[in-house]
């Protein structure tokens, strides 16, 4: 008989459990790879393995945001129809490897990561960089803006938070292109946390600062994970919003194809990952929030965080895997 979840939403809930297999069986396949200095053969095994577990999955799910174009990307390409096609339609974001490069160096925060929602409620975004503010859950609505300034978002944070600027703290991606925003957020005195990679890991890590010392997440990374970590954050709760750097006619025109018509446009969280959605993320490195897969002789440890928006649901996953011939 159908429940109360299953009517509102075609996300049927044994999904919610589901999903963490996926992200598990990826950051095994990428831990085997750890600290190897081969991104692409790490994400090739991660990408690999999600995609096996991906196809048990009863669903009929269309890959939206995923490892390429159909083109340039073989497998999980934007487009790919996944599942058993047994269930809902559902639309899927996912990043087999987030962070290829820190799981190559063997460094914090990698993950395996997906996002299911009802059809069309994700943005097809372009795989063009996306200019990011987010916050976790608790501050009064429009604390954080795109059009607001980076002394404007640290002091709002502040004020809200009831500390001082200089005891905030701020995720930045370490690249060239954030030298004035940088040079900006530390003459309010808030720390920065620079990250090698990552930014997904980046903006849930806002969601916990207690746990991870990150209260505000700024700057520009890619599209695709900011759509990813748009879908985890309208299910812990938070702020976020986020506009695509369009800045040539070729992506204007890439965009376009995908349906997005203003090039300037600021997406609220909610309009970026719409409805309800499931999401899953599983450490393959040790991280602030999520542990890395560990090996042993007879099991394997994953440490993984589901989580689902319409029930506002966070379960944090730890297994322990004996049966080895699946992995
Ligand atoms: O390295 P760039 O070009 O600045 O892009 C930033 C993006 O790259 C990442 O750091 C890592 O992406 P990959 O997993 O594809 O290596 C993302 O977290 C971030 O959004």
């Amino acid at each position: 008989m159908a429940d109360k979840h299953s009517q509102s939403s075609s996300l049927d809930r044994i999904l919610t459990l589901e999903i963490a297999r996926v992200t598990e069986r990826a950051a095994v396949a990428a831990a085997r790879l750890r600290g190897r200095g081969d991104e692409k053969a790490a994400d090739q095994v991660a990408v690999d393995a999600m995609r096996q577990e991906l196809n048990r999955l009863p669903i009929d799910g269309t890959v939206v945001i995923g490892e390429g174009e159909r083109d340039e990307a073989p497998m999980l390409y934007i487009g790919e129809e996944v599942g058993t096609k047994d269930g809902a339609a559902v639309d899927i974001a996912l990043d087999p490897l987030e962070g290829t490069t820190i799981c190559a160096k063997n460094l914090p925060n990698s993950l395996a990561v997906i996002a299911i929602a009802e059809k069309g409620s994700l943005l097809y975004a372009p795989d063009v960089y996306m200019e990011k503010v987010a916050i976790g859950p608790g501050y009064p609505p429009n604390t954080v803006a795109l059009d607001a300034t980076p002394t404007d978002n640290v002091n709002s944070v502040a004020r809200a938070k009831g500390v001082e600027p200089h005891e905030i703290t701020v995720c930045i991606l370490d690249r060239p292109r954030h030298a004035k925003l940088i040079e900006e957020v530390r003459a309010t005195g808030a720390a920065i946390r620079l990250i090698g990679d990552g930014d997904v890991a980046g903006i849930i890590h806002t969601t916990d600062p207690d746990e991870t010392g990150i209260d505000l997440y700024l700057g520009i990374g890619g599209a695709p994970e900011g759509v990813l970590a748009a879908a985890a954050l309208r299910c812990i709760g938070g702020q976020m919003e986020g506009r695509l750097q369009l800045n040539t006619p070729e992506k204007v025109a890439r965009a376009a194809k995908m349906g997005i018509t203003d090039p300037n446009k600021i997406y609220r969280m909610e309009e970026m990952a719409k409805g309800d959605v499931l999401f899953s993320a599983t450490g393959v490195t040790d991280g602030n929030l999520l542990a890395g897969v560990k090996f042993a002789r007879d099991a394997i440890s994953t440490h993984t965080i589901v989580m689902r928006s319409s029930s506002k649901t966070v379960r944090e996953i730890k297994a322990r895997h004996q049966d080895l011939t699946k992995f």
